[in-house]
Parts: structure tokens; sequence; C-alpha cells
């Protein structure tokens, strides 16, 4: 139910009834303001605070939604707009009631307090949730709708939010793995940073901005290109968040949100390689939980696969998810690696002035790249497995490959064709281990990254290149893993 005011020359008023959305769908370079007159209303999860403009832009898509009912002021013209009442927030939210019930539970029984008769044969395990799906089907919408409740709790919830799908790259660059603690609520402006924005080195002090996420190097969109090395960063991930609990008891109970690829769910790669994938997950987080969104093959499949070890829950797929092609993921790698170096500034519709984004204001997610010459011989390159490579199990019976999936191969940036100019590297933490007998073969694998930086020109006769880094730190001596993403301005 829509009535149309004018309070601004291109704004529109909407009054929505209660437990209905409003969706909309942005066209390339242009903005939305949205801003809450009366009510209460959320994105994704995130409250909306009242008069304050949000801006959304990068040819965002997205939904406000209420649950009492209320009137917000949308300025700007997106292609797409329309009020829907079928939604399955009313699903969604009675799952976070489990959840936050899973919750409570564990941290009872880690204090020891009282339980209630009625509770005495309920497992207290908090929950550890697997999000599996087809394309488009809103799995990252409902991950960040559910960390959003939780945080939104008042209990003090921080759960963990864990990305393996390398194509969406989270909050670091597309081809990345990633986990973070999440405090407080994910905000929605930009398909640039689909789960909110990790600590930059801008002047912030806004607590939105404090994502501090571990992440791996896996450098590709698609996970067929190396499930070995996908499986190994999943075990990986899953590793450092046991080390993490076994010194934060309560922080365990807040529990886990787990993001999947849509290939776990359905696409061209091999059944096998999806299976073995699922287990690394389950077994890797410790779920306890797997979500299905609206695919009833999966939903059997899984049940069939996991029943009397877990619970698998078929939820509904809301009509708003909007189906993404090919070329919109790549513009939307574009936007992510773009506000990786400059920040993420949408610039606001005509009528808007002292808009801010997600609670902060424009100016103060500007950033400011450095670009550096080295030398050659200053960064140790390598690229994992061979440029291009069939899956082994492609390969004819009895074959071995010359260079397998999880060998790191040097790469000289003067060699023909060594695929450097213009690509996306990831440069590796140190070892915290210095001393060389604790060093071992494919110790690169197993490095969580520290930043990324772009080769943006090769000069072969003086052995110099020319690198785009975050800020001006030195990249001299560092070791960085090539994959398959290229970025040029
Ligand atoms: N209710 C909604 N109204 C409008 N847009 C929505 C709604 N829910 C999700 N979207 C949008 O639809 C798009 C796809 O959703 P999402 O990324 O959650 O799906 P996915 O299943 O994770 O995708 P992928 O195929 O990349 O794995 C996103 O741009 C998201 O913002």
């Amino acid at each position: 139910m829509a009535s149309e005011g004018a309070p601004a020359a291109e704004s529109k008023e909407w009054t929505l009834d209660p437990e209905t959305e409003y969706r909309f769908e942005l066209d390339p370079g242009t903005s939305l303001a949205i801003k809450l007159i009366r009510g209460h209303a959320e994105v994704f999860g995130a409250e909306l605070a009242a008069n304050k403009p949000y801006l959304f832009g990068s040819e965002c898509k997205a939904a406000i939604f209420t649950w009492r009912g209320c009137v917000i002021e949308v300025t700007g013209r997106p292609s797409t707009e329309y009020v829907s009442d079928e939604t399955p927030m009313a699903a969604y939210a009675n799952l976070h009631i489990a959840f936050e019930q899973m919750r409570v539970r564990a941290l009872r029984d880690l204090r020891g307090s009282p339980v209630p008769d009625y509770e005495r044969d309920k497992p207290t395990n908090p929950p550890r949730v697997l999000v599996l799906g087809p394309e488009n089907s809103g799995k990252t919408t409902v991950c960040k709708l559910l960390i959003n409740y939780a945080v939104r709790a008042g209990q003090g919830w921080a759960p963990l939010l864990i990305n393996t799908d390398p194509s969406e790259g989270g909050w670091s660059a597309p081809g990345a793995l990633s986990v973070a603690p999440v405090h407080s609520p994910l905000p929605t402006s930009s398909p640039g940073s689909p789960l909110g924005t990790a600590a930059t080195s801008a002047p912030t002090a806004l607590s939105s901005n404090a994502l501090l996420p571990l992440a791996y190097w896996y450098g590709h969109g698609e996970i067929k290109r190396n499930p070995l090395l996908m499986e190994r960063l999943i075990r990986n991930i899953g590793e450092n968040i046991n080390d993490k609990y076994q010194v934060d008891l309560e922080g365990r109970t807040a529990g886990l949100i787990v993001d999947t690829p849509s290939s776990f769910a359905s696409g061209s790669g091999s059944s096998d390689d999806r299976q073995r994938l699922i287990k690394a997950c389950v077994d890797a987080f410790k779920i306890n939980v797997i979500l299905v969104v609206g695919h009833e093959k999966l939903n059997v499949e899984m049940q069939r696969a996991y029943a009397g070890q877990l619970t698998v829950v078929k939820i509904p797929k809301s009509g708003g998810v909007v189906d993404l092609d090919h070329l919109y993921r790549e513009r939307v790698h574009n936007y992510q690696l773009h506000s990786y170096f400059y920040g993420q500034v949408i610039p606001p519709p005509a009528g808007i002035s002292a808009a801010s984004l997600g609670g902060e204001t424009l100016s103060d997610l500007v950033l400011s790249p450095s670009s550096t010459v080295i030398n050659f011989d200053d960064l140790s390159i390598f690229r994992i497995g061979a440029e291009s490579m069939a899956p082994s199990s492609a390969l004819p019976i009895g074959a071995a490959r010359a260079v397998s999936e999880t060998q790191a191969v040097a790469i000289d940036p003067a060699m023909p064709g060594s695929g450097l100019l213009n690509s996306v590297l990831a440069i590796l933490a140190p070892p915290v281990n210095s001393d060389d007998a604790e060093r071992y073969d494919e110790e690169i694998l197993d490095l969580p990254i520290s930043g990324f930086i772009v080769i943006t020109n090769l000069d072969i006769a003086h052995r110099k290149m020319t690198v785009l880094a975050p800020n001006q730190g030195s990249v001299v001596g560092r070791t960085v893993v090539i994959g398959s993403f290229e970025w040029s301005e």
C-alpha cells in the first residue's frame, strides 16, 4: 500500500502496513536515500534510526521491512520499487527465537545456572548454522538477518559470521574466505560491502566499522577451480575458531552462522566435491543446524546425509531476492575492489545534503591508497596450483599431474604471460613461527591474508613494477599470492 506525498522535489512517501516491505533496485550510477518518518523499520534486520537518511548505491537491491507499520520517505529514482506483503520474515523470526533459546541454554550451562524442569533434556549447544541454497536464493541475506537479530537481542552476543563464498568477498576482496565476530548490526548500502565494512585506516570511531575479519586467500570465484584448496582453507578457519573458543568460553555461546556459495547446493562442479566441501564445513565449524533455502531436493539430500547427527530445516525463499546475472556480479567485484582501495562513497541523490551512510559521514569513508614502484625481487610471488587446471577427478586413470592443486608455484614477473599486470595479489601474514625447523612445504596455504595489492604496471626492461596498496606501508620482502581476479581503475 503506497501513498504519495511531495516533501521534496524527488521525494516520495510510502506508508507501509505491518509485516510488509518496500523493495527497490538501483541502476548503475544512481543512488537512493531512505528516511524513516514514523514507526519502526529495518533493512535486513538492521534497525533504521528515525529521521536520518540512509544512502544506498552501486546497484543495491534491498528491502525496508516493518513489523508494526511505518512511513518512509524515499529520495531518488530506483529502477524498480514496490511494496510486498508476502515475505518469509515470520519464519525467519521464528528461527531467530529458536537460536536465541539455544544461546541462552548454552550460556546457562556454562555458568551453571539453574535449569527449569521443562528444559532439562534439551541440548546445550549454541547454534552453529550452515546456510545452503541455490544461486539467488537469498542465503547471504538470511545470514545477515539472523546475525543482526542476534546482536540486536540486547544480550551482548557477538556471533561469528563466516563467509565461505569466494565470489562474494565478504569484508575483504572477492576471492577470500573470511570470518569475523559481529558486535553491532551489519548495515546494507551497497553490494560492494554486503556484510558491512571491515575496520579501515580512515579516522572513524563508529562501531559499525570495527569488524576485524580473519581472511584466507582462495583467489578464484568458483569452487571447482580448486576444491582441495577450498577444503583446506575451510578447515583452517575452523581451527582458528576452535582456538578462539578455547579462550573465550562465553563468546562461544553466541554461536556462528556460515554463508556458502551456491555451488555447494547445485551447479556444474562434481557432486563429490560439493559433498566433500559441505562435510568440511560441518566438521570444521561443528555445525548443528543446516538451513536449506527453498530447495526441496537439497533438503532431502541433506536430511539423508545428516539426519540423526544434526537438524536440517528447509526455509522459504523470499520473493524479493533478485536474480543476479554474471555481468552484474563482475560489476560488484569492481565496486568491491574500488571500495577496498578508495573507500566507499555514495554520491547522495539530489535534495539530500547532510546524508550519512550507515551512521558515518560521507567523508569518513574516503581512503587514499598509495602507488609505489618496487623491484621485481622485492616480492615473492606465488600461484597455488597451475594456472588452468582440470580437477584431479577429470584426469585419465593413472595419470598424475605435474603441479598438484595445493603446490605453490613461484612466478617470475619478467616471464612473458606471467598474468601479473592488473592482477589482485593477496599479501600473506608472516608465519607466526620464524624458526626454520618449524617451517613446512605447504605453509603458504595456511597463512591468513594481511591485505591486497594490485600490480598496475610492469617495466620488464628495468625489472620494476608499480604496486597499488591500501596504505603507505612497505610491501618489500612480503610473500604474495596471485589468483584469477583482475582489477583496473
Ligand atoms: N526481500 C528482498 N527484497 C529485495 N531485494 C532482496 C531481498 N532479499 C534479497 N535481496 C537482494 O537479492 C540479491 C541476492 O540475494 P543474496 O545475495 O542474499 O542471495 P544469495 O543466494 O546469497 O546469492 P548467491 O547466488 O550470490 O549465492 C541481493 O542483492 C539482495 O540484496
